[in-house]
């Protein structure tokens, strides 16, 4: 088993010649929660989709679980995007079943146990729900893999404070972090900050600073907040 899940190695994307992400190097160890923070457009989602195999670096190379991450990986990897990428015409239940289809290492009891936590009723069609609702079908989904690599793009964005913290506490409970890391984007820091071990701060294409986010608090005194705008500030 290679030493960490995921891999950057002198990374470096460029969408139509215009530079998102700039010689990015940094690896992830196993069974942790990551953020990523930054500013928007700082290159966040670019690093998730690179990590999901979704998009290629231009230069360098990202390897999840020691391979190359392309289409091939995405066996390997739970993503959840930030778009709305739900069948509305699909009920709560059907959405469940078809991702159990299309993926090998869907638990479809641990899909169950998370409808009950989030109190979402499974014969309701995706288009009656409400946003948040939506929010928490998506986590269900990424979560109820057994993936070893879960990514999240906002998880949490648009979405009020109860359905915020109702997603943090499924992070809590239903994740094996035994056998799993969480790699998410986000810009609800103070939030996440109680559940996060590790943080990278991402600016304009770069990385600005990456530590446990203990050393942080104990070592410096710094809130997770406090420590991100120092680093932007670099
Ligand atoms: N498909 C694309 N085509 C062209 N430019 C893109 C594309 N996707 C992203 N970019 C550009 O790449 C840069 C990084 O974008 P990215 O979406 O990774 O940032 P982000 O940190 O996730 O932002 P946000 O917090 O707003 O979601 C931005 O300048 C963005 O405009």
């Amino acid at each position: 088993m290679s030493k960490h899940i995921a891999s950057f190695s002198n990374v470096t994307k460029k969408y139509l010649g215009q530079i998102a992400l700039n010689n990015v190097s940094f690896d992830l160890p196993r069974g942790k929660i990551i953020a990523l923070v930054g500013p928007n457009g700082s290159g966040k989602s670019t690093i998730l989709k690179l990590t999901a195999g979704l998009v290629h670096p231009s230069q360098g190379s990202v390897t999840v679980n020691g391979k190359t991450a392309e289409r091939r990986i995405a066996a390997e990897v739970a993503y959840l995007s930030e778009l709305d990428v739900l069948y509305p015409f699909f009920t709560v239940a059907e959405t469940i079943k078809f991702n159990a289809g299309l993926f090998a290492d869907f638990d479809e009891q641990k899909a169950q146990e998370i409808l009950s936590f989030m109190q979402l009723d499974p014969n309701k069609k995706v288009r009656h729900l409400s946003k948040g609702n939506r929010g928490r079908l998506k986590i269900l989904l990424a979560l109820s893999r057994r993936a070893p690599l879960i990514l999240l793009d906002e998880p949490l964005a648009g979405l009020d404070p109860v359905v915020r913290d109702s997603i943090i506490k499924s992070m809590i409970s239903y994740l094996n972090l035994q056998e799993q890391t969480v790699f998410l984007s986000t810009h609800e820091v103070s939030e996440v900050e109680p559940v996060l071990d590790l943080v990278i701060s991402v600016h304009e294409g770069q990385i600005k600073g990456m530590d446990e986010v203990d050393h942080i608090r104990e070592q410096y005194g710094l809130s997770l907040v406090e420590w991100m705008k120092e680093t932007l500030a670099k």
